[in-house]
């Protein structure tokens, strides 16, 4: 293919990651990496550093995803390459392979790329996810079975944020497609599902896409928490459930909270939540975060890595208690760290890690609380205001505005989260807010000037 479409795909790519990802995060990630080619299935793109290439796909998978789905382009693949290879790749030489290699995940998958070793036998179970791994297991053993004696449709596993909900969710799918490979599958996020929505609504033509998810023997719906507020998505959502469970097709729901605490949603919905097996999972227990730190460590990205020893593993267990999501971020800051400096992984580089030492870590540990305390201080109204008034007057709607664009500069919260933060506001609200703080900053100086001020008083 030409090089024009690997332009024209990045800059299309480019754009949904500068509205997607915190400003600084697109500056020091995005904006280094170049378009080098596209096959007519993979994107190939070149970023400057081995500790680049960690760092993007190891915590920038997700946003990928969501913006290659916002953008149209589910269906493209992409492959990082660190710079100085680029004369003797694209072919991956013997030993490090400089391209990531998307080749687990088939052309036709329907699973996002980024969630490559989401398999169930890459979960780590302890006893906090116990109960969960046995009824995703158990999904997939029973599927196609009619004799089962338990109900387990839907599946509604909940927990907290980045415990290993989707990782199951996406095993269970992976784990029946190949037991039975011509089983229609849907991973649907319900974000997503909202704005594909949205279109279909101002199109006025809602059926095909309703028809499209009613046909699959497998639904994957993924973060209903978030529906709370969306009418319309629940009621289609319900329609889509409805069918699919009266034809006998499985379903598997993720939420942060069990079905009963929903709120928001209507009684019928969640009377179908409730209908199969709920299971949670709690954060995991000291041996089993090392287990999942070891098991990470296998991952193809670390292969050819200096090795981590026993005591930073240890190190970071100790020190990364809640999600499993920050357990592995701080073992990628840690290898990301060692190769961006050129040494080994120690006690030391752990300690600088975990200590704050770097931007991205500095920036990591800045409180919601503390951001929007502060703003709310500046502008001289009250914090419970801030987060829970609902006024549209300027005296309130600007700060939180503000408030908004400096959680997403300064945490790696996500527009939800943001949104969850100040009275459960809806995701595109949160967007919204951002775009109209940036917007202004670049038409008022003196309101550039003050959220610079905030920016710098905060960190
Ligand atoms: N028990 C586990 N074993 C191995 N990896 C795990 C385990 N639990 C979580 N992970 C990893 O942690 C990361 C976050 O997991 P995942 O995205 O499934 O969380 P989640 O509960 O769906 O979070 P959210 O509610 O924020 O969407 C993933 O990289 C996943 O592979």
């Amino acid at each position: 293919m030409q090089t024009n479409d690997a332009q024209d795909l990045w800059e299309t790519l480019r754009k949904g990651l500068a509205n997607h990802l915190p400003e600084r995060t697109f500056h020091d990630w995005i904006e280094p990496c170049r378009p080098l080619s596209f096959d007519g299935t993979t994107l190939l793109i070149q970023v400057p550093s081995p500790s680049a290439r960690i760092w993007i796909e190891q915590q920038l998978a997700e946003e990928f995803h969501d913006v290659l789905v916002q953008c149209d382009l589910a269906s493209l693949r992409l492959g990082f390459m660190v710079a100085g290879d680029a004369k003797t790749a694209p072919a991956p030489a013997k030993g490090r392979p400089a391209v990531t290699a998307p080749a687990e995940t088939p052309l036709d998958s329907p699973f996002p790329q980024g969630f490559q070793r989401y398999t169930l036998d890459r979960f780590v179970v302890g006893p906090s996810s116990q109960l969960a791994f046995a009824a995703a297991n158990a999904v997939v053993e029973n599927h196609g079975r009619s004799n089962s004696t338990l109900n387990m449709n839907p599946l509604f596993i909940y927990g907290g944020s980045g415990l290993g909900k989707t990782h199951l969710m996406i095993g269970i799918g992976k784990g029946i497609l190949a037991k039975s490979p011509g089983v229609k599958v849907a991973y649907l996020k319900v974000d997503n599902f909202f704005n594909e929505l949205t279109i279909a609504i101002r199109a006025k033509n809602t059926e095909p896409m309703r028809k499209k998810y009613q046909q699959n023997d497998l639904l994957l719906l993924d973060d209903v928490q978030t529906l709370g507020r969306m009418e319309r998505t629940q009621e289609e959502i319900f329609y889509i459930l409805e069918y699919l469970l009266q034809y006998g097709k499985q379903i598997v729901i993720t939420s942060d909270k069990p079905p009963q605490k929903l709120e928001g949603l209507h009684d019928r919905l969640i009377t179908r939540c409730k209908w199969g097996l709920t299971a949670d999972i709690q954060p995991p227990d000291f041996e089993t975060r090392v287990a999942i730190l070891r098991k990470k460590l296998e991952d193809e990205v670390f292969k050819d890595l200096p090795h981590v020893p026993e005591d930073v593993i240890t190190f970071i267990a100790h020190k990364a208690k809640g999600s499993v999501r920050d357990l592995e971020g701080l073992l990628t800051r840690v290898v990301f760290q060692s190769s961006f400096l050129g040494v080994a992984p120690s006690l030391d580089v752990a300690q600088q890690a975990f200590m704050g030492q770097t931007g991205s870590e500095a920036t990591a540990s800045i409180s919601m609380e503390k951001i929007c305390r502060t703003t709310a201080e500046t502008y001289g109204i009250s914090f419970t205001d801030l987060m829970k008034k609902k006024s549209r007057h300027q005296s309130i709607l600007l700060p939180r505005q503000v408030a908004m664009y400096l959680t997403r500069e300064l945490t790696a919260a996500s527009f939800t989260e943001i949104g969850r933060n100040f009275n459960d506001m809806h995701h595109s609200t949160v967007m919204n807010a951002i775009e109209s703080v940036k917007n202004r900053m670049q038409k008022d100086a003196d309101f550039h000037k003050l959220v610079h001020s905030l920016l710098n008083s905060i960190q």
